[in-house]
């Protein structure tokens, strides 16, 4: 047989040798769907089709480099187009920016960056926004992006004052992205779609060239990313999906689960191959996951076996507080590297939230494990960085606002805010950028004569800046921070952080000499320094991982998505973290946060250690935490579990008095306080958030004011005890203040609990 196809069961091998036509391939974690994706790309390059009319997708550039890594195993010599949707859209872009009417050297802009220009369009044209915060605005607006809806289609909807907010600040916002010729990076894609939408010309180009189209982890897409693969396979439908809808983690940025769904109907004759064996976990983990994801509704259920073996039953240890848990962990992973038994690579601690990861970190320390933490942008984020960063900005593309108000003052130049909002009512009223505003610094209206030379001062300086731009980009990097005085500035400066900004501005250098070096020859007439700048800005979370290096793998959920390991720590399953706190009023975000669950779950192939504490210090506030309502839903009687002396005894409510009688039976919807209750825009609040960067509010125990009536309880129903967590009624007995119920719960066992006295909650009926 084909060695190429050697590696493969049947089902993959069917969809490796699938070559024209639509193929879909559905299938759980751990299956071998990205597995097939390599091998089809090798299979189709044995087929005669040329490397570049392969186009293969992906969402993280981890998951591409991998990618391209194996095609080039399987085929060597070939060079694949692998890409990230996002690092796909900037390239198609810039081949066609006039289109959009972008310059072809536009700025990308970041979160923070895009967040800037919003806040001063707000400011400028007076905007009122009813007190909404430009994160939530932004949200609103990024949300309409991801769903196509352009800036002159919005409508505002009259049931939603923040839409009205949009309505006004979506067009500025675009304007002025466009007068600066930047885009953000929904853009990126909503450009693309666009473009490809209104020149049919172009997209029958781009269809026929790109002739096979793969995408992994399709269950993510968005309706822009829907759009632009649905252009790219009309007059040749070659587009091969693989995905799983249970991994779909991406709601938050506006992933719909309806494109996995209805492939097979927007794809007439698609072939839909299910792969069934899972390779990579034990039968104990998959049994845990399996259960779980099995309380989503909104699902297709799929069979998923393994011949691997039973395994290890999956621990569940309940600590006393985070630095117990911490310290543990990092003891077990010493001592099962000290007795030879595993490397530190073969380990990997998942967090919710990047905040959790503190404890973690300090421990392995201590405990002398080595460890890489997986966060993306962290070092392109530093003030310094974007600063020197900006310069470069500029001089690519002098339209670029964002990047003139970070560098006109940076280091000091006695040039102010008043001087600044002089210059910017200018821009504003002429239309133009504020670099050629301050070129004409000598007839601007109320501009003190000292304040436009210093204006004209640096307009001189970027200019000559500019005349260097050809070179490497070592060197043009080199001469910014020379000439501008920003080295000086650190170098005379007896302030430490400013000696650690000094040696980042260091590492920037050398970080340009090695994409100097990389890319030798590549570019030509300061193609080099785009190039350079675009693999800045769209640097994601997983892509300071190294897989080679043995040491301890820290990292969101979300940026565990397709990786697989040895040993798996979950830390903090516990209610208001996993699911995180916002999810609790929202059924299809409490899915989604299962899903997140049921990734880290898979990740796992040998062992799996799922934690949680009785006390944690979170937001400077130390809470009682809860266990997660997922464990519930986990086949916890055959797990090995130890909750380390900690007994659920302890009745925290001993402290509460009783209220007054009535009190008691109020209303508990009623004072529901206004932030909880579930919006669209709540639910995207910041990407940043969502994706780890931000602490959920930790949640409080409910007063007892808001306690439930003994008629609020029923036989089965899922309810939620501040100390023992979850559980479901099992029995009702009594009547009045007398009436009990007795639970089941999921981690303290079977208790009586009298409803009149107790601070128990009903779960069920969300959404
Ligand atoms: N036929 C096979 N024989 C042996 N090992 C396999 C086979 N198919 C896949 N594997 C291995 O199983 C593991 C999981 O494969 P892969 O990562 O492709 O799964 P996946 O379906 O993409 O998972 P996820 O949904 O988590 O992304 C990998 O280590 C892979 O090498
Ligand atoms: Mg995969």
């Amino acid at each position: 047989m084909d060695p190429l196809l050697q590696k493969l069961n049947a089902a993959q091998r069917e969809a490796v040798l699938h070559v024209d036509g639509p193929l879909l391939i559905l299938a759980g974690p751990g299956s071998g769907k990205t597995r097939v994706v390599t091998h089809r790309i090798a299979h189709l390059l044995k087929q005669g089709v040329h490397a570049s009319q392969i186009l293969a997708l992906t969402f993280t550039n981890k998951a591409a480099q991998e990618m391209r890594r194996r095609v080039e195993q399987l085929a060597p010599g070939e060079r694949v187009w692998v890409s990230t949707f996002h690092r796909f859209g900037a390239r198609l872009l810039r081949e066609r920016a006039d289109l959009v009417g972008l310059g072809q050297n536009f700025t990308i802009y970041d979160t923070s960056d895009s967040r800037q220009t919003l806040k001063r369009v707000i400011e400028a044209e007076k905007i009122p926004t009813m007190h909404y915060t430009a994160d939530r605005i932004a949200a609103g607006i990024s949300s309409a992006k991801n769903k196509l809806i352009t800036a002159d289609e919005y409508q505002p909807r009259s049931s939603s004052p923040l839409s009205s907010v949009v309505a006004r600040a979506y067009p500025a916002y675009q304007e002025r992205l466009l007068a600066s010729s930047a885009v953000d990076f929904d853009d990126l894609l909503l450009h693309v779609a666009k473009l490809l939408k209104d020149n049919p010309e172009v997209r029958a180009e781009l269809d026929s060239r790109f002739r096979y189209v793969l995408v992994d982890e399709y269950q993510d897409t968005n309706r822009a990313q829907y759009v632009i693969l649905r252009a790219l396979s009309l007059d040749y439908p070659n587009l091969a999906a693989t995905g799983d809808p249970d991994q779909s983690i991406y709601g938050w940025r506006g992933a719909d689960l309806n494109n996995i769904l209805d492939f097979e109907k927007d794809y007439g004759q698609a072939k839909v191959i299910r792969l069934e064996q899972n390779y990579r976990s034990t039968k104990a983990i998959l049994r845990a996951a399996d259960m779980l994801i099995g309380h989503n509704q909104r699902r297709k259920k799929k069979a998923l076996f393994t011949e691997n073996d039973e395994g290890a039953p999956i621990r569940l240890v309940t600590y006393a507080d985070q630095d117990a848990e911490a310290s543990a962990i990092a003891q077990q992973i010493r001592a099962a590297i000290d007795s030879g038994e595993r490397k530190a690579s073969d380990f990997a601690v998942f967090y919710r939230i990047n905040a959790l990861s503190r404890s973690v970190e300090r421990a392995l320390r201590a405990h002398r494990v080595p460890f890489q933490m997986v966060r993306g942008q962290e070092f392109y984020q530093r003030k310094e960085i974007k600063d020197v960063l900006a310069y470069c900005q500029l001089i690519n593309n002098p339209k670029d606002d964002v990047a003139f108000v970070r560098t006109v003052n940076s280091p000091t130049r006695g040039i102010g805010k008043k001087t600044l909002d002089a210059l910017n009512d200018h821009a504003y009223r002429y239309g133009t950028p504020l670099l050629d505003a301050a070129r004409e610094a000598g007839l601007i209206e109320g501009l003190a004569k000292r304040s436009a030379t210093k204006l004209s001062q640096f307009v001189a300086l970027v200019e000559k800046l500019a005349s260097r731009a050809a070179g490497p980009v070592e060197e043009v990097i080199g001469s910014v921070i020379t000439e501008s005085g920003y080295r000086q500035r650190l170098v005379d400066s007896d302030d430490e952080e400013d000696a650690s900004r000094l040696a980042n501005i260091e590492e920037l250098l050398t970080d340009a000499r090695q994409f100097d070096e990389e890319s030798e020859g590549e570019f030509e007439g300061g193609a080099g320094l785009e190039e350079y700048l675009e693999r800045t800005w769209l640097v994601n979370e997983t892509d300071n991982w190294e897989d080679d290096s043995d040491k301890v793998t820290l990292m969101t959920l979300h940026a565990a998505k397709g990786l697989e390991f040895p040993v798996v720590y979950l830390v903090a399953v516990e209610d208001g973290i996993l699911p995180h706190e916002r999810s609790s009023m929202d059924t299809q975000q409490l899915e989604e946060e299962r899903r997140l669950a049921f990734v880290g779950i898979t990740r796992a192939e040998q062992q799996l250690q799922l934690s949680l504490v009785r006390r944690r210090d979170f937001r400077g506030q130390r809470r009682m935490a809860v266990p997660s309502s997922f464990l519930m839903e986990m086949p916890t009687a055959e797990m090995d579990t130890d909750h380390g002396g900690q007994t659920f005894e302890i009745d925290p409510w001993e402290q509460f008095e009783l209220p007054p009688e009535e009190e008691v039976w109020t209303d508990p919807n009623a004072a529901e306080p206004e932030e909880s209750k579930p919006s669209i825009s709540a639910a995207i609040t910041t990407a940043a958030e969502l994706s780890g960067e931000a602490a959920p509010k930790p949640s409080h125990p409910p007063q007892p004011h808001t306690r439930f009536s003994p008629d609020d309880f029923s036989l089965d129903m899922t309810v939620r005890h501040p100390e023992y967590g979850l559980g479901k009624i099992k029995s009702l007995s009594g009547a009045g203040k007398r009436r009990a119920a007795t639970v089941e719960f999921a981690l303290a066992g079977e208790r009586r609990i009298v409803l009149a006295h107790s601070p128990l909650e009903p779960v069920g009926n969300k959404g």
